[in-house]
Order: structure tokens, then C-alpha cells, then sequence
């Protein structure tokens, strides 16, 4: 098991945001959170890297391996961070300072994790670059001078510069139109495949559960009310909100919802 999340409670002072969460996600795998916004998905996301505000508390146990990530102090987590477990958000401008370079950033990453030779540095951001399809050179400019499919793109060899364990990605192609998504999303399955790190995938898209993923949780106000395989749960939804989860999804409506009866290639 590369995470598990055990009775995981996120609170204001005077409510619960996630309530009592429990889920765990395996070596390699595509795992999906679903559920309608204000759900607590991204409390959830971030309570894992310790990203959450002060003011909120977090309660219960994150395992990553075997390091308890909750009662990690602010240095350890920071060097977890990036390392261990990467990021990888909706708001890519905002995933990146407007006056910093793009080769900046990387350098900033590397800093934490003690690599501050500046040609591996250089080296390896370049490598980083090529490998999600970006010329090197693009490391001098600043992200405004990016497009949002080249910026998904470098959150993306940002997020695996260290071959995470597990990657959580919060929504990271909804800010782009369906076409660079789609390439977006290919793209990370590809890094999957080669690096075998596991991703926490937050979505409002079916059609992507529906491709890419292996098993899911369904949230519901702060709970989780299902978790399976992915075909289980687009065919046979035990729970009335997950049913109306999919029913509301236009797309899915043709066949068996998990669309083991057409081609995948068809969809998205
Ligand atoms: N810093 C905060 N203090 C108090 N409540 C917060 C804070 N941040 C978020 N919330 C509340 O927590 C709830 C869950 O928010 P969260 O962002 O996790 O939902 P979500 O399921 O990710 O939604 P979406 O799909 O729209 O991103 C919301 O009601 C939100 O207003």
C-alpha cells in the first residue's frame, strides 16, 4: 500500500469538512475522488501534504509507505513534498510564480532536495523539459509566456522531476479545453507507466474516471459514501448519490456505463 488514509477528519472550530475518511491506494494505481463541489475532495488532498491552513485541524493517520506523514514537522514534510508526493493543480498559472522562470521553479525544487550543482541542475531540467514533450530552452521563460497545455505540461515534469510515490492531481485539466486535456491526461498516463507512481485523481469528469482509472471513491459531504473498481461502480452503483452522480453524466448514458461494451477511444 503506497497511501493510506485512516479516520481522517478535517474541522473548522465549528464544523466537519471531511468527516472520518478512510481509503487507501495501491502501488500504480489510478485511483479517482468524485463528488460534487464543497464535497471536501481538495481538504481531503491537501490534508495529505499538510497544505491545509492552520485554522483548520486535521484528525486521524496518513500513511505514506510506512512514514506517518501527520507527524511530520514542517521540514520533513517540505522534503516529502516534491519528493515523495507531488501536486499537481486546476490552476496551473497559479501553480507557478508570474516572476520566476520556469527553470526557476525547477531550481527551487531541487534546492529542497539538496541538488544544488548547477549543471545537474541544468542537466536535469532539461531532461525533465524533453521528457513531456517541451524544449529545454523553454526553461528561460516565465509561465505567462507559456500556454496552459505547456504549463499542465511542466506541472507535469515538475510534479515527477523525483518519481514520486504518489502523485495528486486536484482537477488539473479543467481550465483547459478538451483537446489539450485530453493530450494532458494521456500524457500522464504515459509518465505513469514508466515511473509506476500512484495518482489521486479529483475530477468532476466521468469520462475520465471511465478511461483512466482503476478504482474510485464517491464523497459526500465530507464523507465517503463508495469505493470500488471502476467498473463495479459505473455498472452497478450501490449507493443512490453515486447512481445520480452517473446518471447526470450526459456522456456515459450510451451502453454500460463503464464502457466495457464500446471503444474506449471513442470518448473522450
Ligand atoms: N480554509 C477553509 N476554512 C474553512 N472552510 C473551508 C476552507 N477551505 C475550504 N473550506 C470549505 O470546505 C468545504 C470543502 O471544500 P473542498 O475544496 O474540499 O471541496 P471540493 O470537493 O474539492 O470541491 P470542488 O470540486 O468544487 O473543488 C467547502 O464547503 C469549502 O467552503
Amino acid at each position: 500500500m503506497i497511501l493510506s488514509i485512516e479516520n481522517v477528519s478535517v474541522k473548522t472550530k465549528t464544523h466537519t469538512i471531511v468527516d472520518n475518511v478512510s481509503l487507501s491506494i495501491q502501488k500504480g494505481e489510478w485511483f479517482a475522488l468524485v463528488g460534487q463541489s464543497g464535497s471536501g475532495k481538495s481538504m481531503l488532498s491537501q490534508a495529505i501534504g499538510q497544505l491545509l491552513p492552520t485554522s483548520l485541524q486535521v484528525e486521524g493517520e496518513i500513511l505514506l509507505g510506512d512514514t506517518s506523514l501527520t507527524s511530520l514537522d514542517k521540514r520533513e514534510i517540505r522534503k516529502i513534498r516534491g519528493k515523495r508526493v507531488t501536486y499537481i493543480f486546476q490552476d496551473y498559472a497559479g501553480s507557478f510564480t508570474p516572476f520566476r522562470t520556469i527553470g526557476q521553479h525547477f531550481k527551487e525544487f531541487m534546492q529542497v532536495q539538496g541538488i544544488s550543482s548547477v549543471g545537474e541542475q541544468k542537466d536535469r531540467i532539461a531532461e525533465a523539459l524533453e521528457s513531456v514533450g517541451l524544449p529545454a530552452d523553454l526553461a528561460g521563460r516565465y509561465p505567462s509566456q507559456l500556454s496552459g497545455g505547456q504549463l499542465q505540461r511542466a506541472s507535469i515534469a515538475l510534479a515527477l522531476l523525483f518519481s514520486p510515490e504518489l502523485v495528486i492531481a486536484d482537477e488539473m485539466t479543467t481550465a483547459l479545453d478538451s483537446v489539450s486535456g485530453h493530450r494532458i491526461l494521456e500524457l500522464l498516463r504515459k509518465k505513469q507507466e514508466e515511473t509506476n507512481c500512484a495518482i489521486l485523481f479529483i475530477t468532476h469528469d466521468w469520462r475520465h474516471v471511465r478511461k483512466y482509472a482503476n478504482r474510485l471513491a464517491v464523497m459526500k459531504e465530507g464523507k465517503i459514501v463508495e469505493t470500488g473498481g471502476k467498473h463495479r461502480i459505473l455498472d452497478h452503483p450501490q449507493h443512490a448519490y453515486t447512481r445520480a452522480l452517473i446518471e447526470a453524466a450526459p456522456l456515459l448514458k450510451k451502453g454500460l456505463p463503464s464502457g466495457l461494451d464500446q471503444e474506449e477511444g471513442h470518448l473522450c
